[in-house]
C-alpha cells in the first residue's frame, strides 16, 4: 500500500480515466462510501453538507443524494459554479427535488452532524477570507464534523478539526504524519474503486501494513534451537547509560531471538539479563568481542564517548550491524558502509540532525527527504525514529503505521535496537529487518498505550503482538 500526496493521486486519477474508470463513478462510489460511514458513526441526526466547487464538494453532493435515497433527513449547502462530475452530481441532486441553498446561508444548527466537503487535495494555498471565516465557524460551532477525504484547509492553516474523516482511494500524507492527522479525528480509508494499476506507483512511499509484514515473519521450525534462529550481540554499555544495553537484550529476546550476548566495558555497572551471555569487556577490541557467537550486532546504546571505539570493534567482526545513539557519528557510519558491511542506522531527529549537519526541527518537519537523503548519503538503511518512524534505503522509503504517543519516554529506542537486531541475526535483510522491527515496536506499544508505560513493558507485549501479526488479528488504524 502507498502513500500519496495530493499530485500524486491527481496522477492516479488520470491514469484511472486514461484505462477506461469513468470518474464520475468513482465521485459516485465516493459520496456513498462517505454517507455511509457517516450514518454509522451518527445515526438519526439530521445532515447537513458543506460543499466546495471542486471534486471534494462533487463528493458531498453524491453523499447527500445517497443519504436521500436512504431516507435521512439532509441538508445541503453549495458553493456556486461546479463542473463536470460535480456539476453532474449537483444535477443528479436536484433531480431527488431537494433544495441546494447557497453556502453563504449556512448556519450552525444544534444537533446536526456537519460533512465537511469543501476542500479535498485540490487546495493549493491556505484558506482566506469568506472560507476562513467558514471554517472557523465550523470549529467553534461544536458540532460534530465528518470529513470527505480531508479536513478542508489542510495541510494549512487554517482548517477544520473533524471528528472523523474518510480518506478516499488512498491515505494522503495529511492522514498519516502529525500534526495533520490530529485534525483528521479518527481515519477510515474507503475504497472506491480505483483501478489498482492506478493506484501502483512504486515510487511512492510504502505504508506499512500487517498483511506485508506477517509475510517477514521468520519461521520458527519444529526442529529449531537457540542457535539457528538468530544469535545477537549487543554492545554498549556506560556508567550513566547501563540501562540501554540490557533493555535491548531483552528487547532482541522478545522478539524471538535464540541467544543474546551483552558486551560492556567492565568496570560499568551493566546488568544484563538473566538469560543473556555476559562478555565484560577491558576496554573495546575485536579480540575481546570475538569470542561471542552472533549473526548480527547492535551497538552503541549508552556506550557514551567510547561509542565510536565499540564501533570500531564490531566493524572487524563484519556482521550485519545496527548502529544506535552513541555509535551515530558520519565517519563510523560511512566505514561501516565502506566495508560493505549491511548496516542499520536508528537515529531520532536530533541524531539525524548530526549526521545531516542541520537542526531535529528541521528533521522533524521533513522526516521523508531527511531520511531519504540520510540513505543516499550514507549508503545504509536508515530508520529515523519519530511518530511516525520513517526507514529509507536506495531510493525507497517506508512509513509506519503502528505507534503512539506514551512511546515518547526512555528507552524505547533501545527496546527498538534489540527488536531489529534479532530480525537482522534471523537472517533478514536490512530493509525487512527494519520495517518489521519498527512495525513490531510499535504494535506492542499500541497494545500498552498508556502514558507512563515503561520500555521493558514495551518489550514484554513484543510476543503478544508478534502472535497478533502472525496470526491476522491487526486492524490498521484506518480500519
Ligand atoms: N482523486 C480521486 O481519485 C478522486 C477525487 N475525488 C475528490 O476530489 C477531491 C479533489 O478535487 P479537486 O482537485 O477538484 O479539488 P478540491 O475540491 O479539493 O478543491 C479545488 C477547488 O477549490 C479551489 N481552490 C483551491 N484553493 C483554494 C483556496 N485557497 N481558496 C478558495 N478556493 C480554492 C479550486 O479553484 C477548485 O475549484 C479529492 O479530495 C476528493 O474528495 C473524488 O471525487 C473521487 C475520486
Ligand atoms: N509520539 C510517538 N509516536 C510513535 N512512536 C513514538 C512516539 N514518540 C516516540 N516514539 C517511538 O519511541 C522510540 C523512542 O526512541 P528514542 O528517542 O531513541 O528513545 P531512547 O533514546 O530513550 O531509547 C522510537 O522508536 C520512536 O519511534
Ligand atoms: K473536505
Amino acid at each position: 500500500m502507498r502513500l500519496f500526496t495530493a499530485e500524486a493521486m491527481r496522477l492516479a486519477d488520470q491514469k484511472a480515466t486514461q484505462i477506461g474508470y469513468p470518474s464520475l463513478l468513482l465521485m459516485d462510489t465516493a459520496g456513498r462510501k462517505v454517507a455511509r460511514a457517516l450514518l454509522q458513526a451518527y445515526p438519526n441526526r439530521r445532515v447537513v453538507v458543506l460543499c466546495g466547487k471542486g471534486n471534494n464538494g462533487g463528493d458531498g453532493l453524491a453523499a447527500a443524494r445517497w443519504m436521500r435515497v436512504w431516507g435521512c433527513e439532509v441538508e445541503v449547502y453549495a458553493a456556486e459554479g461546479q463542473q463536470g462530475d460535480a456539476k453532474a452530481m449537483r444535477q443528479a441532486l436536484e433531480s431527488h427535488k431537494l433544495t441546494i441553498r447557497p453556502l453563504t446561508d449556512w448556519q450552525p444548527t444544534p444537533g446536526t452532524v456537519l460533512l465537511d466537503a469543501l476542500f479535498g487535495t485540490g487546495l493549493n494555498r491556505p484558506l482566506q477570507g469568506f472560507y476562513a471565516d467558514l471554517v472557523g465557524k465550523i470549529n467553534q460551532s461544536g458540532l460534530s464534523v465528518v470529513a470527505a477525504d480531508l479536513p478542508s484547509g489542510l495541510p494549512y492553516v487554517p482548517h477544520v478539526e473533524a471528528d472523523l474523516t474518510v480518506a478516499l482511494a488512498a491515505l494522503k500524507l495529511e492522514h498519516v504524519f502529525y500534526p495533520h492527522r490530529a485534525a483528521c479525528g479518527k481515519i477510515l480509508l474507503a475504497e472506491i474503486g480505483m483501478p489498482p494499476e492506478a493506484l501502483a506507483d512504486e515510487s511512492l512511499p510504502e505504508l506499512l501494513t500487517p498483511q506485508a509484514l506477517h509475510a517477514l515473519l521468520p519461521p520458527r521450525p519444529g526442529n529449531a534451537h537457540k542457535g539457528n534462529v538468530g544469535r545477537v550481540l549487543v554492545v554498549g554499555g556506560y556508567p550513566s547509560y547501563t540501562g540501554a544495553p540490557a533493555l535491548s537484550a531483552i528487547a532482541a529476546y522478545r522478539a524471538g531471538a535464540g541467544l543474546v550476548t551483552v558486551a560492556y566495558p567492565q568496570e560499568a555497572a551493566v546488568v544484563p539479563p538473566l538469560e543473556a551471555v555476559r562478555l565484560p569487556v577491558a576496554g573495546w577490541s575485536h579480540a575481546a568481542l570475538k569470542p561471542a557467537k552472533a549473526e548480527a550486532v547492535a551497538v552503541g546504546m549508552g556506550a557514551g564517548p567510547s561509542g565510536k571505539e565499540a564501533a570500531k570493534a564490531v566493524l572487524e567482526l563484519g556482521l550485519p550491524t545496527l548502529l544506535d545513539a552513541d555509535a551515530l557519528h558520519s565517519e563510523t557510519v560511512e566505514e561501516f558502509a565502506g566495508a560493505g558491511i549491511p548496516t542499520v542506522i536508528t537515529p531520532h531527529p536530533g541524531e539525524a540532525a548530526r549526521l545531516l549537519q542541520s537542526s531535529a526541527q528541521e528533521v522533524a518537519q521533513a522526516p521523508l527527504e531527511a531520511a531519504r537523503t540520510l540513505a543516499e548519503r550514507f549508503a545504509v538503511t536508515v530508520v529515523l525514529k519519530g511518530g511516525p518512524t520513517v526507514i529509507a534505503e536506495n531510493g525507497r522509503l517506508a512509513v509506519n503505521t503502528t505507534g503512539n504517543p506514551a512511546m515518547a519516554t526512555g528507552g524505547m529506542g533501545d527496546v527498538l535496537s534489540g527488536v531489529i537486531g534479532a530480525f537482522l541475526a534471523a537472517g533478514l535483510a536490512p530493509w525487512d529487518a527494519a520495517r518489521l522491527g519498527v512495525y513490531l515496536h510499535g504494535l506492542a506499544g499500541d497494545l500498552l498505550a498508556r502514558v507512563g508505560m515503561l520500555a521493558h513493558e514495551l518489550a514484554d507485549a513484543l510476543p503478544q503482538a508478534r502472535k497478533q501479526l502472525a496470526q491476522g488479528q491487526v486492524r490498521p488504524y484506518w480500519h
